[in-house]
């Protein structure tokens, strides 16, 4: 396929909100990852299969927007630290993911009653001043929130993939956004990972080493596209196999966005990144609330 091995500053822009053009479809069109049409995605691959930079893309693309960005980085934070001027929170250790992951539960929760207050669906339907900042959670090694060491962390995890379930659950119409990128995402690691699969309609499985892995993201569909997946050469990092709702599938390459350039676009947009405390604790008053709502 051609090969749009470009060294990016910026992404070809979009001009819609929680929108990323992340690379090319072997047909030539763009490779475009849209939250608002699917709001969760999996982000399958073997070691250098080209996962991170996709999520440096996404980061490079979300930047510039008024969205906030939360990073669970189970590599010991070695892959989003360097993003920490754009990240509103970052958890690094399962303990912080624990802490991070409840507060979003409870930014959900607190969402949900706003939007009932109002009697909006999802805060879309929210006037534009009461409406709740998006937020994309990047998570990176996945399978560290579900592999045990030894019993006493069997807690941890249960309440771990419980709270991400029940945003890849609920997190759409409330603006909470997942993009769970991960090497091995294989039943064996226990069936939260399959019940939150199948939560996740957004599907990219990069060059992979296990069968299973790639079964496990693109397996109830086309099995074409699993022949393909399992096809990828280790000399073509970054093309993957993508498929969402639509029940298509594609061959696509991402574009080539550097460390540094995704550490350029975190510095350069680093006054767009909301406060987490703000976030998660909104100082919203009773009397204000229905003002905004009625105006
Ligand atoms: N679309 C692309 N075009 C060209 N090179 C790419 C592309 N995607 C990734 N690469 C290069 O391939 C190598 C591996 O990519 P990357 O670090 O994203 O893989 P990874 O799957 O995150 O690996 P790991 O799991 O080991 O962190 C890097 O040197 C990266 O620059």
């Amino acid at each position: 396929m051609r090969d749009p091995l470009v060294q990016l500053d910026h992404l070809p822009a979009s001009d819609d909100l929680l929108t990323v053009h992340v690379g090319r479809l072997e047909t030539g069109g763009l490779w475009t990852i849209d939250f608002r049409t699917v709001p969760h995605w999996i982000n399958a691959g073997a070691t250098q299969s080209g996962k991170s930079n996709l999520a440096n893309a996404l980061l490079v693309g979300l930047a510039p927007q008024p969205v906030a960005l939360v990073g669970i980085d189970l590599k010991g934070g070695v892959e989003f630290t360097p993003y920490t001027p754009r990240l509103s929170a970052l958890a690094t250790t399962r303990a912080e993911s624990v802490t991070l992951l409840d507060d979003l539960v409870a930014l959900m929760v607190d969402r949900m009653g706003l939007c009932r207050t109002a009697g909006a669906r999802n805060i879309w339907q929210l006037p534009p001043g009461v409406r709740p900042v998006p937020v994309v959670v990047l998570v990176d090694e996945l399978a560290e929130l579900y592999l045990m060491a030894d019993k006493s962390e069997k807690d941890e995890i249960a309440h771990t993939s419980t709270a991400l379930l029940r945003i890849a659950q609920l997190g759409r119409a409330f603006g909470i956004y997942l993009f769970l990128s991960g090497q091995r995402i294989g039943s064996d690691l226990g069936p939260g990972v399959t019940a939150l699969r199948a939560q996740c309609s957004g599907r990219i499985c990069h060059r992979v080493n296990d069968p299973e892995t790639a079964t496990m993201t693109l397996g109830d569909l086309d099995p074409a596209a699993l022949v393909s997946a399992r096809a990828i050469p280790a000399e073509t990092p970054g093309v993957a196999i993508i498929a969402s709702q639509d029940g298509q599938w594609y061959r696509a390459r991402s574009f080539y966005v550097a460390e540094r350039t995704a550490e350029h676009a975190a510095r350069t947009y680093a006054h767009l990144t909301p406060d987490w405390a703000d976030i998660a604790r909104p100082d919203r008053d009773g009397a204000d609330l229905s003002d905004l709502l009625s105006a």
